[in-house]
Parts: C-alpha cells; structure tokens; sequence
C-alpha cells in the first residue's frame, strides 16, 4: 500500500520516491532493509517469493533441522556400542512437523513480513526489476504495478536457484530439488542424490539415516570437490560405512521416470533405478530478468562485481550469493552490514574474504577456512602444511565411534601465518572457530604453538596438527 508520504513524491510517471529499494529479501536483504529504516531511511522491499530468502524456508535451517534429527539416530545408534541396548525407530513425522511447524511456519513469511513493517519499511511481494540508474519496476503478486525512483540507491540480494540441467529426459520428470526435499512429508525407499557438494552430502545422509537407500552421483573427481582431499576421502569412507553408495567421475547420460520410478543411465553403461531423485548440483543465480541490461551490466553474468562497499553501479549494491564470495548466509549478513554502512555514510572497514569459512554439516562436520593447499599452492605461496586424525586425539579416542575427521593446517611460510585451515569431526564447525580466528588476525603460527591447549578437547588436536608444520 502506498501511503500519503509516498503520495507526497509522486513524479509524473506515477514513480514514487523513497530512499532505498532492496530487491530480493533474502538474509542480508531483511537485514540492510531493517537497518536502512532503523536509520531513518524510507525503505521498500520487494520479494518475489518469501522475505528471508532460501536460508530459512528452503535451505540452512530446515537442512539443519532435519540434520540433528538424522544425528540423534546416528547417537542412539552409538548406544550399543557405549552404553549398552537402545532400540530406536526412525520416523520422519516429527522432522516433517518440526519443519512446517517451527522452522518454516508453513511455509509462510507473515513474521517476517511484519517485522519489516515493525521497523518502518514498505515490503511488496512482487517481482522487481531496474529501470535505468535509481529507478525500479515492481510487478506486484496482484497484477498491479509500483515503481520507485531512488535518492539513495538500490539493494540486489535475489540470490539463486536450484540449477536445471541439461541432461536428456531431466525436466519434466517430478524430480526433486531442496526446496521439494524440506517440504517431504514421506520418505521414499530409495533415492538418487545428483551432486556431491554441501547440498548432496548434507541431505544424503540425512536420508540414508532415515532408512533411504541412497546414492550420490558426483560428476568430479570427489565428493565437496572445493574441500581438502583428504576430507573428502573420509566423508566418503564414512558415508560407504553407512551404507551410502558414492559414484564420483560418474556421466549421467540420461533420466527417465516411469511408472513412479527414475532411472539414471550413467555412462559406464549402468542404469540406477530409484524411487526420487534430488538434483543437487549447484545454482543458477537469479540475475536474469533483472533488468541489469538498464544499468550497463551484463544479465547473463555469473556473478555481479562488487567493490569493497559492495557498490556494484551507481545507485546500486549488491550483496549475497550473486557477488560470487561464498554462498553462505554468513556472506550475505557480513556484506548486508557493509552495504548498510556504505548506504548511510557510515565509515567502517571495507570487505575482505581472506578468512571466508564454512561448514558442511554432515557427520563428522567438514569446517574449512581461508585458502586449501592446492589454492595456497597455486597462489604462488611458499607453502607447508600440517595434520592429524581426530580420531588420534585423546578427545577423539575417547569419543570412540564417530569421531572421524581431521585438522589440517595450512601456512605461508614466508610470513609464518596460517592462510587455510580445515576442522573435520564432530564439531568440526565449532572447532573451527580457533581457526578462523587464526587465519582472520593472521596470528603468528609461533604464537599459535606457544598456546596452552585445554586437555581433552578436540580443539586441542590443532596443536598436534601445527607441530606438524615443522
Ligand atoms: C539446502 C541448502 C542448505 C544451505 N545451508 C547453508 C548453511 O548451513 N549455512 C550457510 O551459510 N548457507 C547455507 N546455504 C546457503 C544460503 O541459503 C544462502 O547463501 C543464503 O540464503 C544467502 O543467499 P542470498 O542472500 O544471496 O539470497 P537468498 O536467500 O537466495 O534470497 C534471495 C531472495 O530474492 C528473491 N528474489 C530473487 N529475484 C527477485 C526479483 N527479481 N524480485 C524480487 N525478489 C527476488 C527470492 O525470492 C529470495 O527470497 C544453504 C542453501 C541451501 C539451498
Ligand atoms: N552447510 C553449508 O554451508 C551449505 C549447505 C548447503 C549448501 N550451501 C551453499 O549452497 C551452495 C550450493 O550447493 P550445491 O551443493 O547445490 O552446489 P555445489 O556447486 O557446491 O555442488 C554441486 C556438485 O554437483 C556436481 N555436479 C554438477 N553437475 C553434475 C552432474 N551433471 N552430475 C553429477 N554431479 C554434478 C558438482 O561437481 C558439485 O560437486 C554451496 O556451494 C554452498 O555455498 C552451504
């Protein structure tokens, strides 16, 4: 609705003058967009489909709901071995429940919604588009049309979507992508999982837990290629002991579903049959029909530049997945905060991505931070790089069963600072931490080994990986 404010600045074309357009909510989007009117600034959000974007309807947070619902079976699976008889079994009713219920609302982003128009802002469901420099179109949910001319600027945070590929007989099948996976309220016997990155590996073994005989095709050479290779040398040790099977290298031919199954037809020659198959295989950003064209940017572009302000233009920011720095909801939050700063004329320090982390969490949890060797290698660093298993730690031999992983420690040696680090375990992402610390302040690997480690965490296993180095 527009209001008498707005009615105020009407131009000729009926375009309406506001401080700030976001178009796309999507973590950072909601958050700059609470900030800018926070900040005095009149605001207007516009998202197509649910203010918050993919991390809290589609993606981080049912995932991991349904990812410490899959590890409480995996503990109580451990049972027998520790403790004695547990006898647990699986159902996803609570999982599914747990999703519409707690983390999704049903799927509806009324809160959201309101707590934009608690803090000032104007949110339209619609799509939006730039109309030239400072000016956007919005095709409103009910058919009308708003369009905004800007003094500040405007906000892209429209994120991505699950990627469609183009393998023979995919589309139009009822295969699923993560946005059907989180919405299942049934699981089926079997499932064909395309894709070995976060998505695919977090999601198989959730799935496989649950009783899904599941199979992961990897078209590269490994499972979470941008990972350590020994990381994913274990994960896939770990998901083979569960009963996962993992095909990397693999060339899917084609897909066929009939009579409520698919079959993928490899290129060795051998035919998988199942009865879902999940397409995770990367993103397509949501760049296109965003009439970037009208600002001189390329909309067939894999990413938007940004500088350290994240100004991608004149008038014009851009945050989140589209600027090519992680996608991670973390990314998107830190770049949100920069942007605002920058909207505002606040001073602050600028982006750097040196120490981006992530967790992929499966079990044990796959934590990486800053470069990986072969990154460090190939920036042309004189590198040395140190290891230990977890599960040689006293920690992880306390632990017992699923204590896998490893800390992995990678060092410019010119300047004696970590550059990379990988936390691989259980609480391998929290174990993280200290790394990140480490890489982020660039502390000293000296001063690193000069550190009293607390005796027996699993943190402490990065002493042992830095004796390493030397
Ligand atoms: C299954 C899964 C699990 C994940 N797990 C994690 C995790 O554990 N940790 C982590 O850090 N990250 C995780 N991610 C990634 C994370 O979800 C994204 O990095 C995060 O959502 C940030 O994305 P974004 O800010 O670029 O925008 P998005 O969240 O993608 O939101 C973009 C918004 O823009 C809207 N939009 C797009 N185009 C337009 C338009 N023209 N007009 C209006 N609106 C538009 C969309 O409707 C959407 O709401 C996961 C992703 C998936 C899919
Ligand atoms: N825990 C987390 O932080 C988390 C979890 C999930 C997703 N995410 C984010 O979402 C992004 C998208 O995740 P994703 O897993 O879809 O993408 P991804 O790009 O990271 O991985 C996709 C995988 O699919 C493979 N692939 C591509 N085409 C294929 C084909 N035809 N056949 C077989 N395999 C094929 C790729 O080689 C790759 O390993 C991630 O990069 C990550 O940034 C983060």
């Amino acid at each position: 609705m527009i209001g008498w404010a707005m009615l105020r600045s009407m131009s000729a074309d009926n375009a309406v003058t506001v401080d700030l357009v976001v178009i796309g909510a999507g973590p950072g989007g909601e958050a700059l967009a609470s900030g800018a009117a926070g900040a005095g600034l009149e605001v207007v959000v516009v998202d197509r489909h649910l203010v918050g974007g993919e991390c809290p309807y589609y993606g981080c947070i049912p995932s991991k709901m349904m990812i410490r619902a899959a590890d409480a079976l995996a503990e109580a699976g451990r049972v027998s071995t520790l403790a004695g008889d547990a006898v647990v079994t699986p159902s996803w009713a609570p999982v599914a429940r747990r999703l519409d219920e707690e983390a999704t609302s049903g799927w509806d982003d009324t809160i959201a919604v309101k707590r934009l128009e608690d803090a000032g802002v104007t949110v339209h469901h619609g799509v939006g588009r730039l109309d030239g420099p400072g000016r956007v179109r919005v095709a409103l949910a009910d058919g009308g049309e708003a369009r905004y001319v800007v003094r500040r600027g405007v906000v892209l945070n429209p994120g991505t979507r699950p990627a469609e590929l183009p393998i023979d007989g995919l589309s139009g099948t009822p295969y699923w992508t993560n946005r059907d996976a989180v919405r299942a309220t049934a699981l089926p016997a079997s499932l064909v999982v395309v894709g070995g990155g976060p998505i695919g590996c977090e999601l198989a073994q959730v799935f496989a837990r649950f009783g899904v005989r599941v199979t992961v095709v990897e078209a590269g050479p490994r499972i979470l290629g941008p990972d350590e290779p020994e990381a994913a040398e274990i994960l896939t040790d770990v998901f083979v002991g569960e009963g996962i099977r993992v095909l990397t290298g693999a060339d899917i031919r084609s897909v066929a579903h009939a009579d409520g199954a698919f079959t993928v037809s490899l290129g060795d020659g051998e035919r998988l049959t199942a009865d879902k198959l999940l397409v995770a295989a990367g993103r397509t950003p949501n760049l296109d029909h965003l009439g970037l064209e009208t600002v001189g940017l390329d909309p067939a572009a894999r990413t938007l530049e940004v500088d350290e302000r994240m100004r991608a233009g004149e008038k014009l920011w851009a945050i989140g997945d589209v600027t090519g720095k992680g996608a991670f909801t973390h990314v998107s939050m830190y770049q949100s905060a920069i942007a605002l700063r920058d909207v505002t004329g606040e001073d602050g320090p600028p982006a750097r991505y040196h120490a981006v982390p992530h967790t992929t969490f499966t079990d044990p949890e796959v934590g990486g931070v800053g470069m990986t060797e072969s990154q460090a290698r190939d920036a042309g660093l004189t590198v040395r790089t140190g290891s230990t298993p977890i599960e040689q730690s006293s920690r992880g031999f306390v632990h017992g069963p699923g204590a896998r992983g490893l800390i992995k420690v990678v060092e410019d040696a010119d300047r004696g600072v970590l550059v990379g680090a990988t936390a691989m375990g259980p609480a391998g992402g929290e174990i993280l931490g200290f790394l990140a610390v480490a890489v982020h302040a660039q502390v000293p690997t000296d001063t690193l080994r000069s550190m009293i480690f607390a005796y027996p965490t699993f943190h402490r296993a990065i002493e042992t990986a830095l004796a390493d180095l030397s």
